[in-house]
């Protein structure tokens, strides 16, 4: 499934006087499945805003999204669901479903409304779990896990209605750091070996070098810029974006090598 968005543009009715458009200029992005592209920006720059009208659940004020070439406003809403899973910032909920539970209601658009999930719902719901290594939680009651577990459970609830396209609102957030790998490590199999195309929201730039096929930049003032790994996040852009400074970082083995990018405040004085 390819996904596009033409002209994209948003403001919020409450703004509109003061900044018109969130977006400096428009966001025009393709994404071909199995591709993997990052959204990076500081706080309230307009990321999760974004996810929600790449996916219709706010309307663009211009532009559109395309999905093979449709209009998004074309599609059926439960067929756009079925095909897109959509994995939120993970809040504490406080209503008493367990981990399973809340994972087979990811299948809900298989299910009809008055049906009880099929044996095939839980199997698929105990494959997501395991997937994502929380199978011991199934049990558990959505209120008593931690705010990491719930988001792997989110995760998980996505992952059973198999999608092509995966959003991600910053899915590592909460998480410890064996769970972020995790996290991103199933993140790029499942873009590998399903052919997912899958747009995330992160704060970590060394989680876009690891991920990225493409990043989209956004900060107010800015102005939107998308491209590749290398050609958006450089050090002079990631200093104009994010107002500080970053030094862009290489570990690198006989046949392997990490990307990073440090901030140069965190340093010290070397001492004798
Ligand atoms: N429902 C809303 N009504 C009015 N303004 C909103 C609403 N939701 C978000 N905003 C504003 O829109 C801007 C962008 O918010 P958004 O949540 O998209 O940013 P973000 O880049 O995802 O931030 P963060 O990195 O902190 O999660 C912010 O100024 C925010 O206050």
């Amino acid at each position: 499934m390819i996904i596009e968005v033409k002209n994209g543009n948003f403001y919020y009715e409450k703004h509109r006087k003061k900044s018109q458009n969130l977006y400096v200029n428009n966001i025009n992005f393709t994404l071909e499945p199995g591709q993997i592209m990052a959204i990076l920006g500081p706080n309230g720059a307009g990321k999760t805003t974004m996810l929600k009208c790449i996916t219709g659940l706010l309307e663009w004020k211009q532009g559109e999204t395309y999905i093979d070439d449709k209009p998004l406003s074309a599609v059926k809403r439960k067929e756009l669901w079925q095909r897109i899973g959509y994995v939120p910032q993970a809040h504490k909920m406080v209503f008493g479903f367990t981990i399973e539970e809340l994972v087979v209601m990811g299948r809900a658009p298989f299910i009809s409304t008055l049906a009880q999930p099929s044996k095939k719902d839980l199997e698929a719901a105990h494959l997501a779990l395991d997937t994502i290594g929380i199978a011991h939680l199934a049990k558990k009651s959505c209120n008593e896990v931690s705010g990491g577990e719930l988001q792997l459970a989110l995760i998980a609830r996505t992952l059973v209605a198999d999608p092509e396209i995966l959003i991600l609102d910053e899915p590592e957030s909460h998480l410890d750091i064996q769970k972020q790998i995790i996290i991103l490590q199933t993140i790029k199999q499942l873009a590998g070996e399903r052919d997912i195309s899958c747009i995330i929201n992160t704060h970590y730039p060394n989680h876009a070098f690891y991920l990225a096929d493409r990043v989209l930049m956004t900060a107010k003032n800015k102005g939107v810029v998308y491209g590749t790994v290398r050609e958006i996040m450089t050090e002079e852009r990631m200093q104009a974006f994010f107002g500080i400074e970053l030094k862009k970082i290489l570990y690198e083995e006989e046949n392997y090598i990490v990307e990073t990018m440090v901030p140069r405040a965190l340093g010290a004085e070397k001492r004798e």
